[in-house]
């Protein structure tokens, strides 16, 4: 018999030379450290869900949360599966414990059990694949929330100048407007330059960087009333997956208000400015907004204001916000306070806004939104119909042909959608519709006409 000290010993050379012969080495990823969460433990969970990779396992906890799109799956207790980075395999492997007495303080009841994810790589790899993997892992979960996030859109309302000394300017509300690209009727050559800009920005972090611009994207969208300039806002929120702004500039009483107000949004997001020139004029005044009965928002109106609007106006003549003051945040210095921000203005009277803002260099982009075309008619036949043709279609395509009939997207939705079951009534409709003459709204020449002649002008901006 060996008396226990020599037992202990042997037991322990055992272990050390099993460790040392052992090819494998393993991390251990908890979901918690002390009692607040581990980032890492999250962001595998996400590399994993991301990759489908736990549909390979036996057994795979599905969970949803409330109000979420997307079901997550994660790796049973237990579970185990094989991952390749690089041409190297690794393993995974969840482990569930139940926690108890003092272990479980700081949690809160629903974190009565300790998870720990475990990798396991062979030790040669070790010093070169950890940080690399460990970054990738970090960037697809990174990427995955991106894509996965709850987007918000937020509002400057009339009680949120009460706030301004403290930190609730803005409201929000979750963003959910459903129009994509896929949905907005307009040429597609447009659409993908357009898809092709966004995504060059927001991909452009270096680029701005090394040419030091600030990492900003002014959009100026402009057309008569109908034609998708709000739709195509919420298309490229949802293709960009950022937060939309909705500055309403009436409601803005200063420059210094507007600049705290810009100052809160936060990076990756889109600020809007709807209808501009209604908004804001050359002496820095603002007129209160109103419909013309073309539909328009028309603010050199021949109508009286009512008493109302008569007051507002009176308070208006207070106010300080100046052009100059919001184009101070477009270009001037407090332009790259944050990081990736678009700026879009919209209105339905390019011809009024102030040269200021047409200027190169203010917004990059102009993008005009016209009348339907027969291009754009397919597409919303398509989404509405679910019809790629028609006997019907060359009627419409003449009908059409250069702005011969004026209609907007939206009045052709409106027809579209009234027998969408019925196709070949709903095109003996439309076809009724763009036959009758159309009360016209006057669609703007695009800005390259006028700026042909301002040689400054002509390097930028592009145009749509
Ligand atoms: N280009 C388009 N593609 C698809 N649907 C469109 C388009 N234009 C308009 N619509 C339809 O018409 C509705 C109104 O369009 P939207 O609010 O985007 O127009 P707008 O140009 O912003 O008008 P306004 O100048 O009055 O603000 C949308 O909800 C959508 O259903
Ligand atoms: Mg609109």
């Amino acid at each position: 018999m060996l008396p226990r000290e020599v037992k202990e010993l042997v037991s322990k050379c055992l272990g050390f030379l099993r460790t040392y012969l052992d090819p494998y080495i393993c991390f251990e990823i908890p979901e918690f450290e002390s009692a607040s969460s581990n980032e890492l433990y999250k962001n595998v969970q996400l590399h994993l869900n991301a990759n489908d990779m736990c549909k390979v396992a036996n057994r795979v906890v599905l969970t949803r949360i409330r109000n979420s799109k997307r079901t997550c799956s994660n790796l049973a207790e237990g579970e185990s599966i094989v991952d390749t980075f690089e041409g190297r395999k690794l393993w995974w492997q969840h482990s569930v414990h139940k926690l108890q007495g003092e272990s479980m303080q700081g949690r809160g009841s629903q974190e009565a059990h300790d998870r720990l994810y475990t990798l396991k790589i062979h030790k040669r790899d070790r010093d070169w694949i950890i940080p690399r993997y460990i970054d990738h892992i970090n960037a697809r979960a990174a990427g995955y929330k991106r894509q996965n996030r709850e987007m918000q859109l937020y509002t400057n309302g009339k009680n949120s100048s009460m706030f301004s000394g403290g930190r609730h300017m803005w409201q929000s509300v979750p963003f959910r407007h459903p129009s994509t690209f896929d949905t907005l009727a307009m040429e597609p050559a447009s659409i993908a330059r357009i898809k092709g800009d966004l995504k060059s920005f927001m991909e452009g972090k270096h680029f701005f960087e090394r040419v030091g611009r600030a990492w900003k994207r002014g959009y100026l969208l402009y057309g008569p009333p109908g034609t998708g300039k709000s739709s195509m806002i919420a298309a490229m929120a949802n293709f960009l997956k950022y937060d939309v702004y909705d500055l309403e500039l009436t409601q803005v009483f200063s420059n210094s208000e507007l600049r705290q107000l810009l100052i809160q949004t936060t990076n990756r997001s889109i600020i809007v400015i709807e209808d501009i020139d209604c908004s804001i004029n050359l002496s820095g005044q603002r007129t209160p907004k109103s419909r013309s009965r073309r539909g328009g928002k028309d603010c050199d109106r021949s109508d009286p204001f009512s008493p109302n609007e008569l007051d507002k106006l009176k308070e208006d003549e207070s106010s300080r916000i100046t052009l100059s003051g919001l184009l101070n945040f477009t270009d001037g210095l407090w332009s790259c306070c944050g990081d990736e921000r678009i700026l879009i203005f919209t209105t339905n009277h390019i011809e009024k806004l102030d040269a200021a803002l047409l200027r190169p260099g203010r917004m990059d982009m102009h993008i005009h939104m016209s009348y339907c075309t027969f291009a754009a008619f397919k597409i919303l036949a398509r989404n509405y119909l679910m019809i790629d043709t028609h006997p019907l279609f060359p009627t419409v395509e003449s009908l059409l042909h250069e702005g011969r009939c004026k209609v907007t997207p939206a009045q052709v939705s409106e027809v579209l959608i009234l027998d969408k079951d019925d196709p070949d009534m709903v095109m003996d409709k439309l076809i009724a519709f763009l036959q009758k003459p159309q009360e016209t709204f006057p669609d703007q020449h695009a800005p390259a006409d006028d700026l042909q002649s301002n040689s400054e002008a002509k390097a930028s901006p592009l145009i749509i």
